[in-house]
């Protein structure tokens, strides 16, 4: 996969609803109601980091939940692509980006959404080909004025910015041009995760879906 179709694919992910819940799951079990709560509540493209051991199976029982696209996040290595793409990944996030880690997504065709923080290195990435990036780790990096000015020399990158969103900020970065959707994990607190409160996450999801993006 070229990182010009990598791109155009994330852009169709991003654009699939106004957030995209970033999760950190530990339970194998809570994996297909947790989707299925997110999906309910209209966020469909989920991103589940490989931050914990039970991440890789949590994929595979969330990419059988109907009308979800699921992604993993945190890929650091080659093997990580790899073990995304067998377990189902249907996109690949990563906080920063690398030739190796690139070059291993564009040969295992996953659609990949790689993290810039900076000028030079969203440019590093748009010389590759890739036009729509994470902005991450967004409020510490100067959140949406940072990425508004970043937007004003480099318009045809189109970002989701990651790292320290909520639904207070988010509507700051999806008024900007340059912002397709944002990531979070704040649809999906832990505490509900482990009450197995299915419906407050889908509440929470639906107030996160309803945010109006420009
Ligand atoms: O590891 C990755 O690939 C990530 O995507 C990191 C996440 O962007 C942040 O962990 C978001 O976390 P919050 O600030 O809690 O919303």
């Amino acid at each position: 996969m070229t990182p010009q179709d990598a791109s155009r694919r994330a852009e169709e992910i991003c654009r699939l609803a106004p957030v995209i819940p970033v999760l950190v799951v530990s339970d194998p079990a809570t994996a297909r109601p947790l989707a299925e709560a997110l999906v309910a509540g209209g966020l469909t493209a989920l991103e589940v980091t490989l931050r914990t051991p039970a991440a890789l199976e949590v994929i595979a029982e969330m990419a059988k939940v109907e009308g979800g696209t699921v992604g993993a996040g945190t890929l650091l290595t080659p093997e990580d692509v790899t073990k995304a793409v067998e377990a189902g990944a249907k996109f690949g996030v990563c906080p920063g980006a690398t030739d190796r880690l690139m070059s291993a997504a564009e040969d295992a065709d996953l659609p990949m959404l790689p993290g810039t923080a900076t000028a030079t290195e969203a440019m590093v990435l748009l010389e590759r080909g890739y036009t729509v990036q994470k902005f991450f780790p967004a409020e510490a990096s100067g959140g949406a004025p940072a990425l508004k000015a970043i937007g004003a020399p480099l318009p045809q990158i189109r970002f989701c910015p990651t790292g320290g969103v909520n639904l207070k900020n988010a509507p700051d970065y999806l008024g900007l041009a340059n912002t397709l959707c944002v990531g979070g994990s704040w649809v999906a607190p832990g505490d509900l995760v482990a009450a197995g409160d299915w419906e407050g996450i889908t509440r929470l999801a639906r107030e996160a879906a309803a945010l109006p993006v420009s």
